[in-house]
């Protein structure tokens, strides 16, 4: 072995201490044996090219040469998409998560065609009818038109009924005329608008026959397609510098009276006829918001796999980082070995899993309710939304904390953006304010968790994921506390159900005492974001848990172990976290907090042994992880010295500067 392809000693020796089957725990987070081996083959056929690889890393480049190398590696890696991975897995595939995340291997920032894949082609599938997608589909999929998705507005993103962006017909010529009427009316935001899309979908309010019929979506082309100039009567260009999404080319976009032809109008849940009579959506108010559900969905998704790459840097480098003497002499342990350092981290795998496992079930419950819809059935949509805006703001806002701890966990190799992790917070802390900001979409689940409250008050059977309001009403008291995982599960139930029972007194009594219902609602709104995310918390608790319990059902003993371990240490850390609240809605006592504790701490000892295996098993590889401290063989050091090299600012034994002004000063005279 070379010394590039040789394994850190102390990672090698973690791998020999692993006691479970780490394929096996990669296929249960994978979905099955099948997934696991279809997606190795997707990353086989895309990574082996070794296109990812940047002479210089990304972050050395100018804006704009950053921008130039996303495009170019984006057009790499669509090409090997298009022509040879969906070769083997069939289009179905084109937007999978899978090839998302091996589309990580090319970026350490984010593409530019992003948007395109994930909001501009799921506007079409699921904003327009067959025939339009006849004409849209396939050009959007063969990258034959490049869209974004321009809803927010300069002056408004959370409240989408504020737009104000006009899209108003003309039954003479058969067109919309869009405009933007006011500064504060301009597309702000839109990934991939700024510089790199032809097209875009437009969020308007439509006005035909002189009315006003609230928001739709519009196909608008914005750009020539053989010069890319700007249409004349768009407006379009880049919002600047951001914290991340730097390659992303967000954009601003504004109209002056641009005519599309009327079936540019999404027109799956309304239409506008020839003559301008509008056609309202028959079924529910809100379909027009589905391309925001579908994405809220697969982000609870998304923040689990970088939780997962960000862990597995942190747990690799801390097996190989030693640092400080326990006791004077001796040799110094690897950071890992720290019960603090544990705490910090294994929370993070557990949590990890924990979204893995709640992402399919979101995603299949999705499935069933788009499954449903497509009958003509809405009934269960507001159970989604529900569930999905509450989950997208909790994963997202732990996700993002998460990372920071591992980041934190790195020490000051964890500031390098060689590190990969200050990218990976980057790119995760803007998914708790985009696609719906986090206290917003809490508040929307608040919504529907005090109307599940008050039919289950009237002693109606609520929907599954809120059905443990029904038993609110039917026990008297605190719930017992018991500390199995199906006890801790059924405490966190009842700290929800408390919770919004709570909310639903104070705005009684706040209209009681004279408070329209507007005013009690928002002056109980900081009551309700916390009464909707413990609901969440045991919407998760008890998923993680019925998931493993299923999933492990025909599992190798080791694995069943290591697997409950994990899941006890999510509910037990849990548990603790959150005493003040078992203490007020359950019988807990001290000391069964004390035990709670000792058995945390049993936990972070028993799993030790086996976290590189468990970082192992969410097999992510090297160029998808992107990190000098994170990759497979623990080359940590030589790695960090390797990009000193890459470093333009080491090029030259002395810089320009110095001559230029560095000299001057030192010759000048005070
Ligand atoms: C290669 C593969 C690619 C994969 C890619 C994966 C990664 C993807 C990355 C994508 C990157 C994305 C980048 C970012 C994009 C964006 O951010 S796009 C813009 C997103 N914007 C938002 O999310 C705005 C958030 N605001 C809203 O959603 C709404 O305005 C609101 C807060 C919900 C309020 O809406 P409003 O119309 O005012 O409704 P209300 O009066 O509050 O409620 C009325 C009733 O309607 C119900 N409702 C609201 N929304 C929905 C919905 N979506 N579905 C169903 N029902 C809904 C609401 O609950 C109310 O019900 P009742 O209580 O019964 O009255
Ligand atoms: C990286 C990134 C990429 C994006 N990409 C896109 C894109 O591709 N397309 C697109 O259309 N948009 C995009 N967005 C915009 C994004 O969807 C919005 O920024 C987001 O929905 C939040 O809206 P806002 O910016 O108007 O925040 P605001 O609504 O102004 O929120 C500001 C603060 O006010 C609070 N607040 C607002 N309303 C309420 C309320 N009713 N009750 C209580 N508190 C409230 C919020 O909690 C928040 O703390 C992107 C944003 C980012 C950061």
């Amino acid at each position: 072995m070379t010394s590039k392809n040789k394994i850190n000693e102390d990672l090698a020796n973690e791998r020999r201490k692993c006691n479970f089957n780490i394929e096996e725990v990669t296929y249960i987070l994978d979905g099955g044996k099948e997934k696991t081996l279809q997606r190795k083959k997707i990353e086989d056929v895309a990574l082996n090219g070794g296109a990812s690889v940047d002479d210089i890393p990304e972050e050395y480049l100018s804006a704009r040469e950053r921008y130039e190398n996303a495009i170019r590696k984006s057009c790499i890696y669509t090409n090997i998409v298009k022509n040879e991975v969906l070769e083997i897995t069939g289009i179905e595939n084109y937007g999978s998560p899978v090839l998302r995340r091996t589309g990580d291997a090319f970026f350490k920032d984010i593409s530019p065609f992003m948007l395109h894949l994930g909001m501009f082609v799921p506007s079409i599938i699921g904003q327009c009818t067959a025939e339009q997608q006849a004409t849209w589909l396939p050009r959007a999929l063969d990258m034959k038109i490049i869209g974004a998705y321009a809803q927010t507005e300069l002056g408004h993103g959370t409240f989408i009924r504020g737009l104000e962006t006009t899209a108003t017909y003309d039954p003479e010529t058969e067109e919309f005329v869009l405009h933007s009427p006011t500064i504060t009316s301009y597309k702000w935001w839109a990934g991939g608008l700024g510089r790199t899309a032809n097209h875009c979908t437009v969020v308007a309010q439509l006005y035909t026959q002189g009315k006003c019929h609230g928001t739709h979506l519009f196909i608008v082309q914005i750009r020539d397609l053989e010069t890319h100039m700007p249409l004349p009567g768009v407006k379009v260009g880049e919002i600047g510098p951001r914290m991340g999404f730097n390659t992303a080319d967000n954009g601003f976009l504004g109209f002056n009276n641009y005519r599309i032809p009327r079936m540019n109008m999404m027109m799956k849940n309304a239409q506008v006829l020839k003559d301008g009579t509008y056609v309202k959506a028959a079924r529910h108010g809100k379909l027009t918001y589905g391309t925001m559900v579908f994405v809220r969905v697969t982000l609870v998704g998304e923040a689990s796999f970088n939780l997962a790459k960000a862990v597995t840097i942190a747990v690799r480098y801390s097996a190989v980082r030693r640092q400080s003497e326990l006791r004077p002499g001796s040799i110094e342990p690897q950071i890992l070995d720290y019960p603090t350092q544990q705490h910090k981290l294994f929370i993070c795998i557990a949590t990890a899993h924990a979204f893995q496992l709640t992402a399919s079930w979101l995603w299949n419950t999705f499935t069933a309710v788009q499954a449903e819809m497509k009958k003509g059935n809405v009934d269960t949509l507001p159970e989604l939304h529900a569930l999905s805006s509450c989950l997208k703001a909790l994963s997202t806002s732990d996700a993002t904390a998460y990372i920071e701890q591992c980041r934190f966990a790195c020490g000051g190799h964890g500031y390098m953006l060689s590190s990969n992790l200050p990218f990976l917070y980057a790119f995760v802390v803007a998914t708790r304010t985009y696609e719906g900001d986090y206290t917003v979409l809490l508040l929307q689940t608040a919504r529907f968790l005090v109307k599940a409250w008050e039919q289950a008050e009237s002693g109606k059977v609520v929907t599954p994921t809120v059905a443990y309001l029904n038993r609110h009403f039917t026990t008297n008291g605190k719930m017992i506390w018991d500390n199995s995982p199906e006890g801790i599960i059924r405490v966190f139930q009842s700290v929800a159900a408390g919770k919004i029972s709570l909310c639903v007194r104070s705005i009684r009594n706040r209209i009681t005492s004279g408070m329209d219902h507007e005013d009690a609602w928002l002056m109980t709104t900081v009551q309700l974001v916390n009464a909707a995310e413990a609901h969440c918390r045991s919407v998760i608790l008890h998923t993680y848990w019925n998931e493993i319990v299923r999933l492990t059902k025909h599992s190798s003993d080791n694995v069943k172990t290591v697997l409950n371990q994990l899941v006890m240490l999510y509910l037990t850390y849990w548990a603790l976290e959150r005493t003040g609240d078992l203490l007020r809605y359950s019988t807990i006592s001290e000391n069964d907090i004390d035990l709670l504790q000792r058995q945390y701490e049993e936990l972070l000892v028993k799993i030790r042994p086996n976290a590189v295996g468990l970082v192992d098993a969410f097999d992510i590889r090297d160029e998808i992880l992107q990190s000098t401290l994170g990759s497979y063989d623990g080359r940590v050091y030589e790695r960090l010295m390797e990009e000193v090299q890459k470093n333009p600012l080491n090029k030259e034994p002395v810089d320009p500067s110095f001559h230029k002004y560095l000299k001057p000063l030192m010759k000048s005279k005070i």
